[in-house]
């Protein structure tokens, strides 16, 4: 059975439409990374997860139950770290895990979970005096809750120093290794990479790559980014250069060309600009990191992104 699986699910809100007849299945035990730019649609597909939006049009199935249905047993089951979770100022930290060791009907410690997300020292205090890294240790305390089969993480690392964003991920593989399905959504794709088995790429509502992290470091693999320092480029003549074999992308910032391509390629890129009558000022190359990768897919021209995305998702 997978732990989550999202058949045509399409969410509008008006004339916006967040999620875009998204196909996505994560299995059992998968630590899965939920990427995308800001309002690509991460948190409104975990709101559909937990019921708590309703979808426009599609299916949608969390641990094998159907959400709309079945709330209280998907939420009973699944541990939450919201987006901009807020505490409550005059409640201790302690008092935090209390009611969401209630909520759950869990028979948990609270004293356990303060010492396994570091705040061991601090579980007196209210958590109104608590730092933005401190209220997101809590958040991820109360999410462990109960020992959950899914974890669902919302940018969690966001305020974590990086001692804390490590902390947090040591947790995530604990939890993996026991056996929870942990999908976690962030917009930064260095923190995914050290924790997640795959990945999967949402732009503008749509899954546009769905990989392991193997898979997309061997796509990078064959890859470089060219940086070629040229003013006022323009659209066209950016379309020129994606039109070429070997480009996955390029874009620009006014005053630099950022292209994605395979090596052979490269001298062809700078040719076509030049054609075109761009003045070239400068050029460097640098292998592409999972950074570049992910800027193709969310800002690019990545051809072989949905194709990747087709490909995976009916795997
Ligand atoms: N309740 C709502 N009413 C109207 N529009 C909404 C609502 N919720 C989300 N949207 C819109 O849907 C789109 C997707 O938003 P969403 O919050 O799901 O993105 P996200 O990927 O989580 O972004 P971020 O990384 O910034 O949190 C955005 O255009 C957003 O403005």
């Amino acid at each position: 059975m997978a732990a989550i699986e999202l058949d045509g699910v399409t969410k509008r809100f008006g004339d916006v439409t967040a999620v875009d007849g998204l196909d996505l299945t994560v299995a059992e035990g998968e630590v899965f990374g939920f990427l995308g730019p800001n309002g690509a649609g991460k948190s409104t597909t975990i709101n559909v997860l937990l019921d708590f939006v309703r979808p426009t049009e599609g299916s949608v199935r969390v641990l094998g139950m159907d959400p709309q249905r079945e709330s209280v047993a998907v939420r009973e089951r699944t541990g939450v770290l919201p987006e901009g979770f807020s505490v409550y100022d005059r409640l201790t930290g302690h008092e935090h895990l209390e009611f969401a060791i209630e909520s759950k009907d869990a028979d948990a410690d609270p004293d356990a979970l303060l010492e396994r997300v570091g705040l061991a020292g601090d579980g007196d205090r209210k958590a109104g005096g608590y730092s933005k890294g401190m209220a997101q240790r809590l958040a991820l305390g109360m999410a462990l809750v109960g020992d959950p089969d899914l974890l669902i993480l919302d940018e969690p690392s966001s305020g974590l120093d990086p001692a804390g964003a490590k902390e947090m991920r040591e947790i995530v593989r604990e939890e993996a290794d026991r056996g929870a399905t942990v999908f976690f959504s962030s917009h930064v794709l260095g923190q995914v990479e050290a924790v997640c088995d795959s990945v999967g790429i949402l732009r503008e509502g749509k899954l546009v790559a769905r990989d392991s992290i193997r898979g997309l470091r061997e796509a990078v693999g064959t890859g470089a980014t060219l940086e070629i320092t040229a003013e006022g480029v323009t659209d066209d003549q950016l379309d020129a250069v994606r039109d070429l074999d070997g480009v996955d992308a390029a874009t620009t910032d006014g005053t630099v060309v950022t292209v994605q391509c395979d090596p052979e390629a490269k001298t062809a890129v700078i040719g076509t600009l030049e054609d075109a009558g761009v003045v070239v000022d400068d050029f460097a190359t640098r292998e592409s990191s999972l950074e570049d990768l992910f800027l193709a897919y969310t800002e690019g021209d990545a051809p072989g992104a949905s194709e990747a995305a087709d490909s995976e998702v009916e795997a």
